[in-house]
């Protein structure tokens, strides 16, 4: 288990936003958080994440299967981008911030993390030129650096074109091989229902499913 949330409730001031959430994630498995716009899911992440708590109930991270691996990776909505740092120049200063083994963030290391998402030949361009789906991508080069055993991926796909859509999928894909466990909100629950396991939808302020995602239907909750 790399993650469990037990009747996990939540309020901004007195308003109820979710409530009664329980669920467990494992390892080597990707689950899609969905549901309508405002349902939660954001919040329901940052919980996961520890950068929020929960006002009932409790949220507990597991030992990581992998010891080299960072426990935790969020992509949320901010890119934590330096503007004025070059794409490698960002890489090698979360690196440091995250004291890296150093044949982790070697100049090598951080070249083939950026080749991964097509960034090599940008890697001495400061990021403040980048078009929006570059900075997403080196965002995601950034989370994934710490090869996290969990990996809770806020609309990641939001601002890629075709190309970079499907390098998300394939690194969402290799982090599952590795053994990571995976928690994305997706924007298109339909169409990637098929490169999930597990699918957990929230409206109306509480769970509609929890589930293998082969029996999952996106209608029923109006998602
Ligand atoms: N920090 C906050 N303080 C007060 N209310 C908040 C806060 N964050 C979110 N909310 C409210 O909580 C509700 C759920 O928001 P959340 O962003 O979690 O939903 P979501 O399902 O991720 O939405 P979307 O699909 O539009 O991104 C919304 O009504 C939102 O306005």
């Amino acid at each position: 288990m790399l993650l469990r949330l037990t009747r996990v409730a939540k309020f901004y001031g007195n308003r109820l936003v979710i409530k009664d959430v329980s669920f467990e994630v494992s390892a080597g498995t990707v689950t899609l958080l969905a549901g309508p716009n405002g349902a939660g899911k954001s919040t329901l992440l940052k919980l996961m994440a520890g950068l929020s708590r929960p006002s009932a109930g409790s949220v507990e991270h597991g030992a990581a299967p992998d010891a080299s691996g960072d426990a935790l990776g969020y992509l949320g909505h901010q890119t934590f981008i330096y503007p004025e740092l070059t794409a490698f120049e960002n890489l090698a200063f979360w690196a440091r911030l995250h004291g890296l083994a150093p044949e982790r963030c070697s100049e090598e290391a951080l070249l083939a993390a950026l080749e991964r998402m097509e960034l090599k030949r940008f890697a001495f361009e400061r990021a403040g030129g980048f078009s929006r789906g570059m900075a997403q991508r080196l965002n995601l080069a950034r989370v994934l650096l710490l090869s996290p055993s969990l990996l809770l991926l806020d609309e990641p796909g939001t601002g890629l074109d075709t190309r970079s859509m499907a390098i998300l999928h394939r690194e969402i894909a290799a982090a599952r091989d590795r053994g990571a466990g995976i928690v994305w909100i997706s924007h298109s629950v339909a169409e990637d229902l098929a490169r999930a396991d597990r699918v957990l939808a929230i409206a109306d302020k509480r769970v509609v499913y929890s589930g293998p995602a082969a029996d999952y239907v996106p209608e029923a909750v109006a998602c």
